[in-house]
C-alpha cells in the first residue's frame, strides 16, 4: 500500500489507472480505523480494481466547540490496518493541502439537514459536502463507500451526487457493532469505563423502539418517550436528540409507516455518539 499526501500526485496516479480502464473504489474516512471502516474497505476490494482510502480529519465539518483538536488519530496503525485489507492507496493530505484558501470555499446544504446532526451541528454538513466533493473530484471513483451509522450523511451525499451529477455509485454499508450492540466508532475510545458499559443502551433503545413498532405502536412521540426514558435511566450521558423521521427525506411523520429512521445522539463526558436503525414499517 502506498501513502499519498499530495493532491497532484494522487491525480496523476488516478489518471494513469483511468487510461487503463481500471475501476476505482473510494472509502472516505477520518481515520483511527476500526472494523466499521475495514468492512467498507473489504467490500470496496471485492468490487473494484483499485481501492483508495482517504484519512483526513476535515476541519470544515467541526464546530468551534467540537472535538477537532482531540479527535483520535493514529496514522501508523491506520496504515497497517488498511494494508491488511488490501487498500492500494491511502490518501492523507494535510489541511493546508486540501484548503489552501480555506475561507473561499463554501457550499450550503439545505435539504435533509434541518434535523438530527444537521440541527445540532450547524454547518457540519456544509463542511462534509465540501470535502466529499473535493475527494470525488480528486479520486474520481466509480464507487464510494459510506456507513449507515451516518445515515443522514449518506442521505445528504446521495443528494449531492444527484444534484451535481457526479458519475459515482454510492454504496451504503450496514453498521458494524461490538458484540454488545454498541456501534463501532472512533470516538468510543473517549468513553470512560463506566460510560462504555452504559452505552449499550443506545442500541438497546433502538431495538426496543423496533419491538414496540412490531407490536403495533404507530405514534412516534410515544416511541420516543419510551426510548428517552430508557436512555435517561441507564446513562449519565445527555440526550442530544431522539427522532423518528421518514428516510431518506428526513421529514417528521405523524404516524409510523413506510421507510423510517429511528435516530439518536447522546453526549457523554468526552464523546458524542450517534446511532440509528432504518426500518420499513
Ligand atoms: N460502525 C460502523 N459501521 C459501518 N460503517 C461505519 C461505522 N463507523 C463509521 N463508519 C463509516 O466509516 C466512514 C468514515 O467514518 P468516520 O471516520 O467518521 O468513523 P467513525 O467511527 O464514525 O468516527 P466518529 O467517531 O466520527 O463517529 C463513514 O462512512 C462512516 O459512516
Ligand atoms: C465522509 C467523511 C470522511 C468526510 O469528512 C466524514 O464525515 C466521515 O468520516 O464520515
Ligand atoms: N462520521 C461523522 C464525522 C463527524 O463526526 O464529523
Amino acid at each position: 500500500m502506498k501513502k499519498v499526501t499530495s493532491i497532484k500526485e494522487m491525480q496523476k496516479i488516478i489518471k494513469d489507472f483511468q487510461r487503463e480502464g481500471r475501476s476505482i473504489g473510494l472509502i472516505p474516512t477520518m481515520g483511527y480505523l476500526h472494523e466499521g471502516h475495514l468492512t467498507l474497505a473489504k467490500k470496496a476490494r471485492l468490487e473494484n480494481d483499485i481501492v483508495v482510502m482517504s484519512v483526513f480529519v476535515n476541519p470544515l465539518q467541526f464546530g468551534e466547540e467540537e472535538d477537532l483538536a482531540t479527535y483520535p488519530r493514529d496514522l501508523e496503525r491506520d496504515m497497517e490496518l488498511a494494508a491488511e485489507v488490501k487498500v492500494d492507496y491511502l490518501f492523507h493530505p494535510t489541511a493546508e493541502e486540501m484548503y489552501p484558501q480555506m475561507q473561499e470555499i463554501t457550499m450550503n446544504v439545505g435539504a435533509r439537514t434541518e434535523r438530527l446532526c444537521g440541527a445540532s451541528r450547524p454547518g457540519h454538513f456544509d463542511g462534509v459536502v465540501v470535502v466529499v466533493s473535493k475527494l470525488f473530484n480528486i479520486i474520481q471513483p466509480e464507487r464510494a463507500y459510506f456507513g449507515k451509522k451516518d445515515a443522514q450523511q449518506f442521505a445528504v451525499i446521495d443528494l449531492l451526487v444527484k444534484n451535481f451529477n457526479f458519475p459515482i455509485e454510492l454504496v451504503a454499508v450496514d453498521t458494524v457493532r461490538e458484540s454488545d450492540g454498541l456501534a463501532k466508532s472512533s470516538r468510543n475510545v473517549h468513553l470512560t469505563a463506566g460510560e462504555r458499559k452504559e452505552a449499550t443502551v443506545l442500541f438497546a433503545s433502538l431495538q426496543a423502539a423496533e419491538a414496540i413498532i412490531t407490536e403495533g405502536e404507530k405514534n412516534p412521540s410515544r416511541i420516543i418517550d419510551v426510548m428517552k426514558t430508557m436512555l435517561n435511566e441507564k446513562t449519565s450521558g445527555e440526550i442530544d436528540y431522539v427522532e423518528i423521521l421518514s428516510y431518506p427525506e428526513l421529514q417528521p411523520i405523524e404516524e409510523v409507516g413506510g421507510v423510517i429512521i429511528i435516530a439518536l445522539a447522546v453526549k457523554f463526558s468526552k464523546a458524542r455518539l450517534i446511532d440509528n436503525i432504518i426500518i420499513t414499517a
